[in-house]
């Protein structure tokens, strides 16, 4: 659990971070999302104290950072950056264990970690550990870039922009990774983007924020269904909400008995998916599978747009 106290940092009497009290739960992605210049990345930056606050403290599992050194405290979170940030003359399995050799880790073991971690993130470590960064491809770059952050195992992950340079096929997958490894390895991961769908997508919880405060920190349910405020709402985007909230539902509690014919959807799959698919196909209802592929139920078109609908009086 990452506890933001009153956290405030002034530039020249200018607060870039006003007041920010908060918490981010332990083993999930918060998701910091708002316009440039609003202080994301300076927040993001107090958690390692890479940016040291002028006021308030940041608690990591009930410890003051402060009182942490800086060095073991930079060793214990893990922090991944746009443009990954590798030493270029270094090689692909050096970047990856620079920590780990900073805390003196026996050889074999850096080695097992590195091909471990490449394996992890799909890439082969015969092949890609001994390579030079200007011979990666930039997905393959952002890959290197967190197997380095999570090397010395981290509790914390801490991501600012990290798929930014990415083309939309390299974004969806190394989104896709982010969700694989938060699951696989139960890391609290704060992930600062300015892109509200991102942030939907991938956070449990939201904090957007404006002008160095959070205007709102909630589910993505909550942020989609009941902004807090109109600059929240021009976030989301008034148009489109109801997809949006399809998106953010699974399947699972919409399956009902019955027969439908066709492909299937899996159970895990959005509900705006779904939508999709019948819309493709001309259906109006799908079978539903679970992962092992075993018939489920069916889920109905209907059922689907009562579920996109806002609650309370239109
Ligand atoms: N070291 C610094 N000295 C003075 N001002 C700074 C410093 N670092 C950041 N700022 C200012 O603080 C404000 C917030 O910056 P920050 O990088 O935290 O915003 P951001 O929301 O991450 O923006 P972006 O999305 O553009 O990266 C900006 O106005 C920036 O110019």
């Amino acid at each position: 659990m990452i506890d933001l106290v009153a956290l405030t940092k002034t530039y020249n009497n200018k607060p870039v971070v006003s007041d920010v009290s908060a918490s981010f739960a332990r083993g999930m992605v918060t998701a910091i999302v708002g316009t440039s210049g609003s202080g994301k990345t300076t927040l993001l930056r107090m958690i390692n104290r890479l940016v040291v606050p002028t006021s308030g403290k940041v608690l990591i599992d009930g410890t003051d950072i402060g009182q942490i050194p800086e060095a073991s405290l930079r060793h214990s979170i893990g922090y991944v950056i746009q443009g990954n940030g590798l030493f270029p003359h270094w090689t692909v399995a050096r970047n990856i264990g620079v920590v780990p050799t900073l805390l003196g880790w026996p050889k074999a073991r850096i080695v097992a970690r590195v091909n471990e971690l490449l394996h992890m993130l799909q890439l082969d470590p015969a092949e890609i550990g001994q390579r030079y960064p200007h011979q990666l491809s930039g997905g393959q770059a952002q890959r290197v870039g967190v197997a380095r952050a999570l090397a010395a195992q981290p509790d914390v992950l801490l991501m600012d922009e990290p798929f930014g340079a990415l083309d939309p096929v390299l974004r969806r997958q190394a989104q896709r990774d982010l969700v694989r490894i938060r699951h696989q390895l139960g890391t609290t991961v704060v992930l600062v983007t300015h892109d509200m769908s991102e942030a939907l997508n991938l956070g449990a919880a939201i904090a957007v924020m404006r002008d160095g405060r959070f205007e709102q920190f909630g589910t993505p349910d909550e942020i989609v269904c009941t902004p807090a405020t109109p600059f929240v709402a021009e976030l989301v985007g008034e148009v489109g909400r109801a997809l949006r909230l399809l998106a953010l539902k699974p399947v699972g509690p919409h399956l009902c008995a019955g027969e439908a014919a066709g492909d299937p959807v899996n159970d895990t799959a959005s509900l705006s998916d779904a939508l999709a698919e019948m819309i493709w196909t001309g259906r109006d209802k799908l079978p539903v599978v679970d992962g092992q592929g075993r018939q489920l139920g069916i889920v109905k078109r209907d059922d689907i747009l009562a579920a996109g609908r806002r609650a309370g009086p239109s």
